[in-house]
């Protein structure tokens, strides 16, 4: 990591012989490495700390001094584990982050790899360098639902040239774990590249048992923040992994996985928290990392084992804790100043030695970046009219006899298959006697192919919504009205990628998302915020019966939870690892 200070300046620093730029005074340092708090000053030079100790020889005439007698001087959080892209972007997340003590992201590069490729993700990265705070990179191997050209894509030429970049610090989760069970080459073979470079392998082992976790150890995996109850959290501790912590929008977990700590006393120090990409709205109420530490604590950890797993935990796991993690001499300057053990939100926040947040405002502007121009290929590059033709959106269906593969609900996420008679009218699946189904179909955005299907329990009440806001990001269209459907699909088109609700044949909400089809350009964090309650409240007024709607569309396309799901490759049933009804070509099903 690029340090602006030079040793020599430090160590001068240190001895008084050259001002410091900011001077802490006074407060109580929360020193991680020995787990002790300790009334010190600290000095900061550029943008590193030169100095903890009881002198003050290094305020000089020019030192700005900021007092911070009875309150906590604490090193920056750090979030091992963010996907910046759930409608916020990483400019958004960023800033937001940061205004509440969030210093270092590392962010998951999906989305924009698979939108950009290599050399536009690498531009990207070039013009975040200007972006405050402390922004690191994992890099993904696979996508997360299998597609024809996937290996094309994801190939070891541009994957290895994107892990040999300063601010990538390893290879992303591979939610299709058994990839990793079965030794899959060219997974094995990056994961090793990455450890001779001295990166990590973040994991995602969801369902995976402790006889199958061996395996996925043995293949290079360094961390999962999967565990759901507290010990498959202690199998994976166990196992030699960093075990992350998960509370979430989707998955809010500490209270379960906490007693982990709480009644098995295990050692703390492999354990890291993660908020893991919750939804916007879920940030705003609860915080960042901020809100890990509250709940942690309030759960019965002391503040220390809370702060130790949000600082040098995830920076050895890093490898960077000679950079990041703690307050010591040569550490970035990532250092907070805490009013309180409670709430843990700072009331101010310097990122590598400039004030970057004061009382949850940040004080810093971010660059104007200009989002499309890294984007490899148009939105679409199928003519929109082809979305219009209402067919596209019915399900065939020639004898009712023969039950339909229906996608039900269970929960935000899962699913499950339900085989369910429909009546044919017309050669499609006639829903008008079952009021609780939709139909449901992925489209390539290329319009080489559609996937179709049916669900029940989504939303009941919904005429037609169109899509991009999902882990294919291809167009998905939900609805039980075609026409409506076919609308909200052309308009979603014409947006360019985004999330569009068609009532009653009007427009009702439209969400342009044109990055990816996954976020807004926004650089204000609360423009995610509004998208994503007016997308919950309005499908929620249809019959919606779950809390997070962007993770029910996330994860609907994707090709590892369970059960049944809209894949690129065809209606995939994720238990049986197979398609049970393959996409079809878009010509056969126009009419
Ligand atoms: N696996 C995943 N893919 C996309 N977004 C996520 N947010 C949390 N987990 C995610």
């Amino acid at each position: 990591m690029k340090s602006h200070a030079t040793r020599v300046e430090l160590i001068e620093v240190a001895q008084g012989r050259r001002p410091a730029d900011l001077f802490i005074k006074g407060g109580t340092v929360i020193n991680v490495y020995s787990g002790e708090f300790l009334p010190q000053n600290v000095a900061i030079y550029k943008d590193r700390i030169a100095y903890i100790g009881n002198s003050e020889a290094a305020i000089g005439e020019h030192t700005r001094v900021i007092h911070a007698e009875g309150k906590y001087v604490s090193p920056g959080f750090i979030e091992p584990h963010a996907h910046p892209w759930v409608v916020y972007n990483p400019v958004s997340l960023t800033m937001k982050s940061l205004s509440s003590g969030t210093t270092t992201l590392v962010n998951d590069n999906l989305f924009f790899y698979l939108h950009m490729g290599a050399s536009g993700f690498k531009a990207m990265l070039q013009d975040l360098r200007e972006l405050p705070g402390n922004n690191l990179w994992l890099v993904r191997l696979v996508s997360q639902a299998e597609y024809p050209s996937e290996r094309d894509e994801f190939n070891a030429g541009d994957v290895r040239s994107l892990l040999e970049l300063e601010e990538v610090v390893g290879t992303a989760e591979i939610t299709r774990w058994p990839l990793l069970y079965k030794g899959d080459p060219f997974v094995i073979d990056t994961i090793e590249y990455a450890k001779r470079l001295g990166k990590i392998s973040d994991g995602h082992t969801a369902g995976c048992s402790y006889e199958k976790l061996n395996s996925i150890v043995a293949a290079g995996i360094s961390a999962c923040h999967e565990a759901i109850t507290a010990q498959e959290a202690l199998d994976r501790l166990r196992l030699g992994m960093w075990t992350t912590l998960r509370n979430s929008s989707l998955r809010p977990d500490f209270p379960e996985i906490m007693k982990l700590i709480t009644e098995n006393k295990v050692s703390t120090n492999r354990i890291l928290l993660t908020t893991d990409g919750p939804h916007p709205a879920f940030i705003e109420e609860q915080g960042s990392v901020d809100g890990l530490l509250r709940i942690a604590v309030e759960l019965g950890l002391t503040p220390m084992q809370a702060i130790q797993m949000a600082t040098i935990n995830p920076a050895t796991f890093l490898g960077l804790d000679q950079e990041v993690g703690g307050i010591a001499p040569a550490r970035r300057a990532d250092v907070l100043i805490l009013p309180n053990l409670v709430d843990f939100r700072p009331e101010l926040v310097i990122s590598a030695g400039t004030i970057v947040a004061l009382k949850g405002q940040t004080l810093v502007s971010p660059p104007v970046i200009d989002w499309m121009k890294y984007v490899a290929k148009p939105a679409f590059t199928m003519e929109r009219t082809l979305l219009q033709h209402p067919d596209l959106y019915r399900y065939p269906h020639t004898s009712s006899a023969e039950p339909v593969p229906v996608i039900y609900f269970q929960s935000n996420v899962i699913t499950k298959k339900k085989d369910t008679e429909l009546p044919v009218n017309n050669g499609y699946a006639d829903l008008s006697k079952h009021p609780g189904l939709v139909m449901a179909n992925l489209i390539d955005r290329d319009g080489q192919w559609i996937t179709k299907g049916i669900m029940e329990r989504f939303a009941v009440d919904l005429d037609g919504m169109a899509s991009t806001y999902n882990t294919t990001t291809q167009l998905l269209v939900i609805g039980r009205d075609a026409e409506a459907m076919a609308k909200a699909a052309a308009r979603v088109h014409e947006l360019g990628g985004g999330i569009v609700i068609v009532d009653r044949g009007e427009i009702i909400v439209e969400i342009p998302l044109p990055l990816a089809g996954m976020m807004t350009t926004d650089p204000e964090f609360h423009k995610a915020v509004e998208y994503q309650e007016v997308l919950l409240s309005e499908l929620k007024k249809r019959g919606f019966p779950f809390h997070d709607i962007l993770y029910t569309l996330l994860f609907l396309t994707c090709d590892f939870l369970p059960g049944l799901r809209l894949i690129p490759l065809g209606l995939y049933d994720v238990k049986a690892g197979g398609v049970i009804k393959p996409a079809a070509a878009i010509e056969t099903e126009r009419v």
